[in-house]
Order: structure tokens, then C-alpha cells, then sequence
């Protein structure tokens, strides 16, 4: 098992580290965060806006493209990539954990998830077989095996009942994927039990995947919680290959668990938060539909350089979105991902001149309530 992950170098007072993972459609620089694109698109962004702020790599849902407009078609338009026209790499995750995640609308068996189609209602069912089958028809660089996520809170019994279906998932989802430069990564679950995550690590890392993400976190726990467990496990995941926090966060939830040693990051938060007129800056969050922005010629964050704080005023996106108009969305996520891509930019570099525990200081040092 080659490891795609290249260590470029590791913090000196704490784990956070600064790396790089290899995939058919190019190379990502860690730590990353990658803008999520459920139905093949990044809601209100072109893959040339993406490029333009910076994103590089971005997230599909294998669940939502299975079932519209179906991996097959996109099979026969040469993948993912050229359906959408992004040709930078791509993760596919599942998209629907919370149908999979052992809620009312799914039947979790030994043999898979069975599942209503949140569109039509129809009866599916995915095993780790299938959702490995669709992820190689899509053409997804790094792949996700099919998983149970334990909803919390859960009793000690669920949560073991549960990881241990994972693995035997996790197993079969191995067996399933033929090599062919497509990475796939194994997702530790354990709920908020640190033994029984531990022993999912070792069991994934014994089937052997090219990277291990932390799942089952940011499904409703205490944020400490979430940083506590991450803390714990991400110690014990491999240091020679990539580590990903699956759903998370928000901008202090990515400094907080890149110290704790995370490489990889997607979260809806950016887009779906400029959909709602809720702005990141460098000083904190910004409400645009707030009066006090009714006259401000300001952009929305003077350290910003995107296009959208380039070319318009707090005022101006206060308009759009008082009024509904398209370009609202279109601009606020602009500006949003560019903020995300931008701050992990910025830990990139600090990690580089390891100077990362010193800028986790300034950075909420900086963040008054906007
Ligand atoms: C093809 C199937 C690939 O399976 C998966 O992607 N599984 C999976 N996705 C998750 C997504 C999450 N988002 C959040 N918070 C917003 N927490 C998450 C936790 C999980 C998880 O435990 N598992
Ligand atoms: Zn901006």
C-alpha cells in the first residue's frame, strides 16, 4: 500500500501538518477545504469562479447523482469531471448520510441500505459494493466506502453494533475496487467512544485504504466533544496518510482540528450560509440583510480581494438579497469560498514557516462579533 500522501513538513508545537495528496486529476495541497458540489455543481459558482477563488478540489454526492440524474449517464459523458466540466479532482462522499444513518427512511442489513429516493419515494438499495461501483462510474478521485453513521447520541450497544457492520463494509468495499488510480478512503466511526474508535482505526488501517476519515462527528454533538474525540483519534490515525473530518466547519473548527492534526476538510457551511445572506469575514460573521449595511459602501470584508468584494458594496448585496435576485447567491458564495480557501491558504503557509500555534492567536484574536 503506497501511501498518495507527502508529508512536506509537521509543526513544531503541535500536529498541525502541511502536505500534499495525489490524485488522478492533480495534486491537493494540505490542509485543504473542499467546497461541496452535491449535484454536480457548487451551488452558484462555475467551475471557472471555483478556480478563480481557489478551490482545489471539490465534493460530490455519490447518493444524489445514483439517483439523479444516475451514475450511468454521467458514465457515458466520460465521468464526473466532464459532465460538470471541472477537471481538478473530486471526492465523492455519500451526501446522504443522513438517509444512511440508521434513520426511519433507511433499512440498514448486513447486505446494504435500503433507502426511499427522497425525489419519488421509490424503493433503492446500495450495498458497499454498488456505492464503489458508482463512485468508479462517476470517475471520483478519491472515493468514500459505504458506511453507517452513528446519529448521536447512541448507546454503547448501537454504536459497537454499528462500527462493526463499518468494517465488515469496509472490508468488502476493498475487495470491490479494482486499482485503477482511484483512491478510495476507509471512515472510522465508534461514536463518542474513544475505545471503540480506536479499534476501528486499527481494523481499517489492517484492510489497508489510502487515506481514513473521521466520521460520525458533526452530527449534533457538543462542538468539545466533537474536538475532543478528533483530538484523540486523529493521534492514532496514520501520520503517512491523509486524514479527513468528515461535515466540518465552521472557520475556528478547521484551525482548531488542523492543530489536532486533520488534513481535510468540506463543509456546506460557505455556500449554503451565503444563500442566507450570512457572510464570513476576517472579523466575523456579517448578517447582509441587517439595515446597518442599507448605505454601507464598504465591501463586506476590506482585507478581501475576491471578485465580489472587488466590484460591490455591503449595500449593494444587501439589495440583491432583500430582493431575492439570483446574483445575491452567485456573489455571497463567491466571497464565502474565497474566505475558506483563503484561511487555509493562510495555515498553509503558517504551518510552512511553523508559525501555526501563533497564528491560531491572532486568528481569534481578530474575531470581534461583527
Ligand atoms: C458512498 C458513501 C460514502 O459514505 C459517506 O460519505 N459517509 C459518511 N458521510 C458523512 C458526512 C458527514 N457530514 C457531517 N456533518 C455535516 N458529518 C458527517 C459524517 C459522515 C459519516 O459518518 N459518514
Ligand atoms: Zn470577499
Amino acid at each position: 500500500m503506497t501511501s498518495p500522501f507527502t508529508l512536506h513538513s509537521q509543526a513544531s508545537d503541535c500536529a498541525a501538518r502541511r502536505g500534499e495528496v495525489r490524485t488522478l486529476h492533480g495534486t491537493v495541497q494540505t490542509p485543504v477545504f473542499m467546497p461541496v458540489g452535491t449535484q454536480a455543481t457548487v451551488k452558484g459558482v462555475t467551475p471557472e469562479n471555483l478556480k478563480e477563488l481557489g478551490a482545489q478540489i471539490i465534493l460530490g454526492n455519490t447518493y444524489h447523482l445514483y439517483i439523479r440524474p444516475g451514475h450511468e449517464l454521467i458514465r457515458s459523458f466520460g465521468g464526473l469531471h466532464k459532465f460538470m466540466n471541472w477537471d481538478q479532482p473530486i471526492l465523492t462522499d455519500s451526501g446522504g448520510f443522513q438517509i444512511f444513518s440508521l434513520k426511519d427512511l433507511t433499512k440498514i442489513t448486513e447486505e446494504g441500505a435500503a433507502f426511499k429516493s427522497h425525489l419519488d419515494g421509490s424503493k433503492l438499495f446500495l450495498s458497499p459494493e454498488d456505492a464503489v461501483a458508482v463512485q468508479e462510474a462517476l470517475g471520483s478521485d478519491i472515493m468514500m466506502c459505504l458506511d453507517t453513521c452513528i446519529p448521536y447520541p447512541a448507546t454503547r450497544e448501537e454504536a459497537i453494533a454499528s462500527t462493526d457492520l463499518t468494517g465488515r463494509w469496509a472490508k468488502r468495499s476493498r475487495a470491490a475496487h479494482k486499482e485503477r488510480g482511484q483512491l478510495l478512503f476507509g471512515i472510522i466511526q465508534g461514536g463518542m467512544y474513544p475505545d471503540l474508535r480506536a479499534k476501528a482505526v486499527e481494523e481499517l488501517v489492517e484492510v489497508g485504504f489510502d487515506g481514513y476519515a473521521l466520521g460520525g462527528l458533526s452530527v449534533g454533538e457538543p462542538a468539545e466533544l466533537m474536538m475532543e474525540i478528533t483530538e484523540e483519534i486523529a493521534a492514532l490515525m496514520p501520520a503517512d496518510y491523509p486524514r479527513y473530518l468528515m461535515g466540518v466547519g465552521t472557520p475556528e473548527n478547521l484551525v482548531e482540528a488542523v492543530y489536532r492534526g486533520i488534513d481535510m476538510f468540506d463543509c456546506v457551511m460557505p455556500t449554503r450560509n451565503a444563500r442566507n445572506g450570512m457572510l464570513f469575514t476576517s472579523s466575523g460573521r456579517l448578517v447582509i440583510k441587517n439595515a446597518r449595511h442599507q448605505d454601507d459602501q464598504r465591501p463586506v470584508d476590506e482585507e478581501c480581494d475576491c471578485y465580489t468584494c472587488r466590484h460591490y458594496s455591503r449595500a449593494y448585496l444587501r439589495h440583491l438579497f432583500m430582493a431575492r435576485e439570483i446574483l445575491s447567491s452567485q456573489l455571497n458564495t463567491i466571497h464565502n469560498l474565497h474566505y475558506y480557501v483563503g484561511l487555509m491558504a493562510r495555515i498553509r503557509k503558517a504551518i510552512e514557516e511553523d508559525r501555526f500555534a501563533q497564528f491560531r492567536q491572532e486568528f481569534y484574536a481578530k474575531r470581534t462579533v461583527e
